[in-house]
């Protein structure tokens, strides 16, 4: 897949000879004067001057694609010694090196002139909050009157430029032509996010990042890890010397303590005490007076030396005062002095930034909220920073990714049930599984339960994304909240391999656009057994209100609880 993030490239750069950047490699040096300009590692990024690395892939060798890429105009190829079996007879000379993913980050930092090195750079890692922490992060630096980029799961952005993102954290050459490009753009400083796969796969290779930070760790992509001690060890990677200077650690969970611990780079702790440990006193800097604030939190961070400052982010949840905690303490520990950064604070109304689908508030009446929650713990903080200001029902709307961890499912289900009153089971991006079967583990999850939750909740199920989405807002009241979880950002639902358009923060807005109080329900009837799953008078379920007008959905179920 090509990387849009291919098309952020810098104006300017200076050739290099292809000769060099294999000594420097410490390859076999080809008898060549052929030059480079640029570094692609996908044929259909490439242009006239590129080194064309080809990645052995999971799926293919990138080798296949080197004779379109020379013909692009490519004047090199970096790969492996499979790879170059597969390029008898190219026109152009082959770099040859062992691990070619591992190369491809130091080949385009040179020939792109080492661009990290002339940016302060902040990469962002942990299971949850890397997004969300980067916007914080931009927002200060900006406060600050710092020129700052981004890198992540939502946009790249370098000055004006600014593009969707494919990736979290682009691919190696993608990745050093956008630092390269903010560097010609007059960007001084990057937020940017570095994913356990990005780190697994050598993309943030050649990239000593000034500041690394660490919000979190719980189960997720074991698809691709295999394990959780894997996932944590890949992770840990970003605090060692090769990859970072220093480090700011949340250790409000037991991943971020071991981080700490294990970090090889000088670490700065920050405990907040709003995740699964207490606040912890010994924590270098600590969180206090946390107290509602307009949509979110104002908060006080103090250093053990007695530095302190008070702000507040206009996220809601307790988690997202961790963010926001953490990007202060990244920029402070990046060498601002505390007295600029509560001026900047000061004059920009706090960490203000509102991040495109996390906790991205729609609507007040009813609340409509679309968040990126896409794993069980992420699921059931969502529920719990929404509660509190929850004057009637929670409703959620979800489901679970196809394809990826199929062990979350059951427990997403559950989590949903504990935390919201009206849980619409849907699909969420089904890729190339039976999206059924998906459906089913999340209501399994759900359906066990409720047999403990101890009070009402409605399960509903209904596959059509859009159409849950339109049917939880249209069922909410004015005093309601739905969440819309899962998708965040994102605009393709792919099904079945078929790439469609759906935005979730579009659907919901169309569903607010046509709402209107729904009539009050009536009493409910005195339950015989059928009752009790199906409500009373409304042969499609409660979900449903009048002036929908949709079809009665076979899928649906309702149970009442304890
Ligand atoms: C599991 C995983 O990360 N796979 C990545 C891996 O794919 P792969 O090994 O299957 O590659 P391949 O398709 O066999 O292709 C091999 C090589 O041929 C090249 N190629 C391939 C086809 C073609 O037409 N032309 C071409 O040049 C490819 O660019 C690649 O260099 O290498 C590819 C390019 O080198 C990546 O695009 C691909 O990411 C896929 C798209 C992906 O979905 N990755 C996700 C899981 C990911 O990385 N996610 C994290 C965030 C996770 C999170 O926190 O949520 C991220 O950083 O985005
Ligand atoms: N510090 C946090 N701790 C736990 N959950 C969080 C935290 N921050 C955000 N979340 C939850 O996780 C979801 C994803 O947040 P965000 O996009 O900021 O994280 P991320 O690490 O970039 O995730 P991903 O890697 O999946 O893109 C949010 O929608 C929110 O529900």
């Amino acid at each position: 897949m090509t990387s849009p993030q291919a098309r952020i490239r810098p104006a300017a750069v200076t050739p290099h000879r292809a000769s060099d950047l294999a000594a420097a490699l410490g390859a076999p040096v080809p008898d060549t004067d052929a030059e480079v300009t640029g570094v692609v590692s996908d044929n259909r990024a490439a242009g006239p001057g590129d080194l064309f690395v080809a990645l052995p892939g999971a799926r293919v060798h990138g080798a296949r694609f080197a004779a379109d890429a020379v013909a692009r105009g490519a004047t090199a190829v970096l790969t492996d010694p499979a790879g170059a079996a597969l390029l008898t007879g190219t026109s152009v000379p082959v770099v040859v090196v062992a691990d070619p993913r591992s190369a491809a980050g130091p080949a385009a930092a040179q020939v792109y002139g080492a661009p990290a090195e002339r940016l302060l750079t902040f990469g962002l890692t942990g299971t949850n909050g890397k997004t969300t922490t980067t916007y914080q992060l931009d927002h200060l630096l900006r406060a600050l009157g710092r020129t700052s980029g981004l890198v992540g799961t939502v946009e790249t952005r370098s000055g004006d430029r600014v593009l969707p993102s494919v990736l979290t954290t682009p691919e190696a050459a993608d990745l050093q032509a956008v630092l390269a490009a903010m560097v010609s753009d007059g960007v001084d400083s990057l937020a940017m996010e570095v994913s356990s796969h990005a780190i697994a796969q050598h993309r943030v290779d050649g990239i000593v990042y000034d500041v690394a930070g660490f919000t979190n760790l719980t189960q997720d992509h074991l698809d691709f890890h295999g394990d959780l001690d894997t996932y944590f060890a890949t992770k840990a990677e970003l605090f060692t010397p090769a990859r970072s200077r220093r480090a700011v650690v949340v250790v409000d969970d037991e991943h971020g303590a071991a981080m700490a611990r294990r970090a090889e780079v000088p670490v700065t702790t920050l405990s907040t005490g709003t995740g699964t440990r207490p606040l912890d006193p010994a924590a270098d800097w600590t969180v206090s007076a946390v107290a509602p604030e307009g949509t979110g939190s104002a908060f006080t961070i103090t250093h053990r030396d007695g530095r302190t400052l008070r702000t507040s982010t206009a996220l809601p949840g307790g988690y997202n005062v961790a963010n926001a905690a953490l990007a202060v303490v990244m920029v402070l520990e990046s060498g601002t002095g505390i007295d600029a950064v509560d001026e900047a604070l000061r004059s920009a109304g706090g960490l203000g930034a509102t991040v495109p689908g996390r906790m991205e508030v729609l609507a007040s009446a009813p609340r409509v909220v679309v968040d990126f929650a896409h794993n069980t713990e992420a699921l059931e903080l969502a529920l719990s920073a929404l509660r509190p200001t929850t004057r009637g029902r929670l409703s959620v709307v979800f489901g679970a990714t196809g394809d990826r961890d199929p062990g979350k499912r059951p427990f997403m289900g559950a989590a949903a049930v504990r935390g919201a009153d009206v849980v619409v089971v849907t699909d969420d991006d089904p890729h190339g599984e039976d999206r059924a079967a998906v459906r089913a583990a999340v209501l399994d999850g759900a359906r066990e339960a409720l047999a403990d939750v101890g009070r009402e909740v409605e399960l509903t199920e209904v596959a059509d994304r859009a159409e849950a989405i339109a049917r939880a807002v249209a069922a909410a009241r004015g005093v309601d909240t739905v969440l819309v979880a899962g998708r965040g950002h994102e605009t393709i639902q792919e099904i079945a391999g078929v790439d469609h358009h759906l935005d979730d923060r579009e659907e919901a807005r169309a569903a607010l656009a046509a709402w209107s109080e729904p009539e009050p329900e009536p009493e409910p009837e005195p339950a015989g057994p059928a009752a009790s799953r199906r409500s009373a008078g409304r042969p499609d379920g409660r979900i449903d209100h009048e002036g929908t007008n949709r079809p009665a959905r076979p899928e649906y179920e309702r149970t009442e609880g304890a």
